[in-house]
């Protein structure tokens, strides 16, 4: 698996599996065991997804020792202090069974979240988290959060796909030297990018799927990738993508599919 390597040299993988909606013990199970196998080695939950506990218990179980394999979590926008941020993540490194995350961030800039980005630069600074970042940060966000903040966003996890691009937030970020991670890779599977006819032509070109296209452009972006699903065959054809590479030619035509269409 191809690593990014983030402002405070720790590596990420570059592509990993979102948890969100799999909330049932058993159909967890069996997609994260199916991930590893396909050599995923990154995983991404959060408070919200209250399947915690779940992928701590199959990450336990897996074999792997805990330094082979990176975990996200997130704080929720029902947390407001700095107090209240401490214990959600103690809470959430107890429900997944570690002693340390690999990266934590702030789920969406709402109330309090300077106060809740003082706590996460106290436990980055206690070693408790390896890489701390922000989560539907835009612009503004990002500017008022650098002004009052001590460590620098290690990532700003966002919402991007064919059809949602956002060139400029990418282009900020790249200045600022935050990794760009975008969730909602496939646009959920709900807005008919899987289904587009250029991409549908660019895949039959390289004999992959569309998700493999789609995955693929974001990769040549440089961007991380979370895709969701709960199909073995999806996760593994998700992470079949780094034995191919599209053309400059083919990453200009899905350039020009940008809707600024937002799913999520
Ligand atoms: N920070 C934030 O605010 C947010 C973060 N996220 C993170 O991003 C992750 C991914 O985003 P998500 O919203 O789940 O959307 P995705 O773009 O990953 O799409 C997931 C959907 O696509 C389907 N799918 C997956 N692979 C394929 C494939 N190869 N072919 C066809 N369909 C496919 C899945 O179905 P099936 O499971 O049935 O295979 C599911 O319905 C989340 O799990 C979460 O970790 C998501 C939203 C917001
Ligand atoms: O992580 C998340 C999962 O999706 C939700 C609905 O779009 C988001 O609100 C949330 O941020």
């Amino acid at each position: 698996m191809e690593q990014i390597t983030l402002n405070n040299d720790v590596k990420i993988p570059q592509l990993g599996l979102g948890v969100f909606q799999i909330e049932d013990q058993k159909v967890l199970q069996d997609a994260v065991q199916a991930a590893i196998k396909d050599g995923y080695r990154h995983f991404d939950t959060a408070a919200l997804y209250r399947n915690e506990k779940e992928l701590g218990q199959v990450l336990a179980d897996s074999g792997l020792k805990r330094d082979e394999y990176f975990v996200t979590s997130k704080v929720w926008n029902d947390v407001t202090t700095y107090d209240e941020t401490k214990a959600a993540f103690a809470e959430s490194l107890k429900k997944l069974g570690t002693e340390y995350l690999d990266l934590y961030l702030i789920h969406w800039p709402t109330e309090g979240y300077l106060e809740k980005w003082r706590a996460l630069e106290d436990l980055y600074e206690d070693g408790k988290v390896r890489a701390i970042g922000v989560s539907n940060f835009e612009k503004d966000d990002l500017a008022n959060l650098l002004t009052n903040a001590r460590v620098k966003p290690a990532v700003d996890q966002v919402e991007t796909h064919p059809y949602y691009q956002r060139p400029e937030l990418h282009q900020l970020l790249t200045e600022l030297g935050i990794a760009y991670e975008s969730w909602s890779p496939l646009g959920r599977a709900q807005n008919g990018a899987l289904q587009d006819p250029t991409i549908a032509a660019i895949a039959q070109a390289h004999e992959k799927s569309t998700a493999q296209v789609i995955l693929r452009w974001h990769l040549q972006l440089g961007e991380i990738v979370i895709p969701k699903s709960t199909h073995a065959a999806r996760i593994a054809e998700n992470s079949a993508v780094f034995d191919f590479e599209l053309t400059p030619e083919e990453m200009t035509l899905i350039a020009q599919l940008d809707q600024g269409q937002a799913v999520g």
